[in-house]
């Protein structure tokens, strides 16, 4: 440059969704980490909320009752995609929410208007804070958190490789019942009334079905680079 600063590119957001175990996170992260971008996890979030409504006796089955004490933790997202972090007042949840019991009740938490209204602001000034741009990756970023994101990918896979993938990772699990439970996640998910689990009419499907981590990876970089370079 004649005036030796560096060159500057714009921020980028990239909205990631689709259904359970597609492989959102994995891919958005690594995405993340070779851009030099920001990673939010959504469904991290959404598990924090829930882990709290458990934690503190609300009964998650009971919309009122959730919705009443939705305004009342505070939850703060750590957005380097090398060490993500998430905390519900104060506290380390990473662990805790990735439980059956957070698992078997996240749903039903996250189709409360409430939740949603309280969460989806969150996740914009988070998007909106990010200085070199962000990866969020969920079920509703491309249709609602950020519709004029710059590039949305939605990731579909068949139901069987979801849940071998899942039950690889959760230490030889059953097959069939990770499957079953992937499905019924994905129904309620799509089925409610705010923000369902959607693909944005210009979102770009990629099926992983029969691709590697790193084949999904390196597709949705090379949008993101063509995107950046106005293809
Ligand atoms: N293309 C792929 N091939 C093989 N395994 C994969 C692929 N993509 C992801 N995985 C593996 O599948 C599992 C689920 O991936 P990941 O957690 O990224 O999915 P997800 O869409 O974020 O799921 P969820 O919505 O349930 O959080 C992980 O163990 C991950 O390593
Ligand atoms: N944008 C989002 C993201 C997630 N959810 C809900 O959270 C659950 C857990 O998500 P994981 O990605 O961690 O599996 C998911 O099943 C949804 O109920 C959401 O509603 N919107």
């Amino acid at each position: 440059m004649e005036n030796g600063a560096a060159p500057t590119v714009p921020a980028v957001i990239v909205a990631i969704d689709g259904p359970s175990g597609t492989g959102k996170s994995s891919t958005s992260k690594a995405v993340a980490a070779q851009l030099g971008l920001s990673y939010l996890d959504t469904g991290a979030q959404y598990r924090a909320i829930t882990w709290w409504m458990v934690t503190n006796g609300i009964d998650t089955d009971d919309p009122h009752a959730v919705a009443a004490a939705a305004g009342k933790p505070e939850i703060v997202s750590g957005t380097d995609p090398a060490a993500p972090t998430i905390t519900v007042d104060g506290v380390d949840v990473a662990g805790p929410i990735r439980t059956q019991e957070v698992t078997s009740k996240v749903s039903a938490v996250s189709a409360v208007p409430e939740i949603r209204a309280r969460i989806t602001e969150l996740q914009r000034s988070i998007a909106a804070a990010a200085p070199l741009g962000i990866v969020v990756e969920g079920r509703d970023i491309g249709t609602t958190v950020l519709p004029d994101a710059d590039l949305k990918i939605f990731l579909t896979a068949s139901a069987e490789a979801r849940a071998a993938r899942r039950s690889g990772e959760l230490k030889g699990a059953d097959v069939n019942a990770t499957r079953e439970a992937l499905i019924k996640r994905d129904a309620a998910d799509s089925s409610r009334k705010t923000s369902p689990l959607a693909k944005a009419g210009d979102a770009v499907e990629v099926d992983t079905t029969a691709l590697t981590l790193p084949q999904v990876i390196e597709c949705v970089v090379t949008l993101v680079e063509e995107k950046r370079a106005g293809k």
